[in-house]
């Protein structure tokens, strides 16, 4: 049997803050240097599962509905949540504060998929993962059905193989799949 690791192992936290740079002309955050945050956060807590270099493979959709205002401090816990044969789904949190207000606000969640690589680029495998909480676990579960939607989105599955995005949804006949 393969090598298993522990969901919280991966786990980093990493602390910023909104400085003049970082901003629009609204004095928010701008969201590229938010993306850039949240590779940087996901690709160390890939690489503390993988123990090799990862690259990004996909980010999901985010959304920017709570704007980082300048001066914040911004909060990003990223955890790996689920592993397949050299790819890694990461989960991470955001949370933004105004230390002088006391307020600290939960402000985005981004799931990112990056792959271990070998020297030359080549994907290699990574260690299986195991969830302890329960929330580990809900995400580990939900990691199949998300990984698959990413495939298929990029043409990388055929939708008549994803199980179960299909069984959740009731797309069988939608995704083409013939009815017995
Ligand atoms: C001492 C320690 C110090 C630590 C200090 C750390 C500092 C750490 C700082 C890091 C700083 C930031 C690091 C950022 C990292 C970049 O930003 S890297 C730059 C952006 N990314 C890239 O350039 C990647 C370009 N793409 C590629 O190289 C290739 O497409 C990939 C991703 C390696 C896949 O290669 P491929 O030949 O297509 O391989 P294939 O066998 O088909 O697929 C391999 C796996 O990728 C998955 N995959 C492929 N495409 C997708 C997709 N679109 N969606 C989801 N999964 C996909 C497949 O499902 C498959 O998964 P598994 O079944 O193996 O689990």
């Amino acid at each position: 049997m393969g090598k298993v690791k522990r969901a919280q192992e991966s786990e980093v936290i990493m602390t910023e803050m909104v400085l003049p740079n970082d901003t629009n002309t609204l004095n928010n955050l701008m969201g590229g240097k938010l993306m850039h945050w949240l590779d940087v956060v996901g690709a160390i807590a890939a690489q503390k599962h993988s123990n090799r270099i990862v690259v990004t493979a996909s980010a999901d959709s985010i959304s920017f509905q709570h704007p980082i205002a300048l001066g914040n401090v911004v909060t990003l816990k990223a955890q790996v949540t689920r592993s397949f044969n050299s790819s890694m789904e990461v989960y991470i949190e955001v949370w933004a504060e105004d230390i002088p207000a006391n307020k600290k606000t939960k402000t985005h969640r981004a799931f990112f998929t990056f792959v271990a690589v070998d020297q030359n680029g080549r994907p290699i495998e990574v260690p299986k993962l195991e969830p302890t909480t329960d929330e580990e676990k809900e995400l580990f579960d939900g990691a199949l059905r998300r990984r698959q939607l990413r495939l298929v989105l990029s043409k990388r599955m055929d939708p008549k193989d994803a199980v179960e995005l299909k069984s959740i949804f009731g797309l069988e006949e939608a995704l083409g799949a013939k009815k017995e």
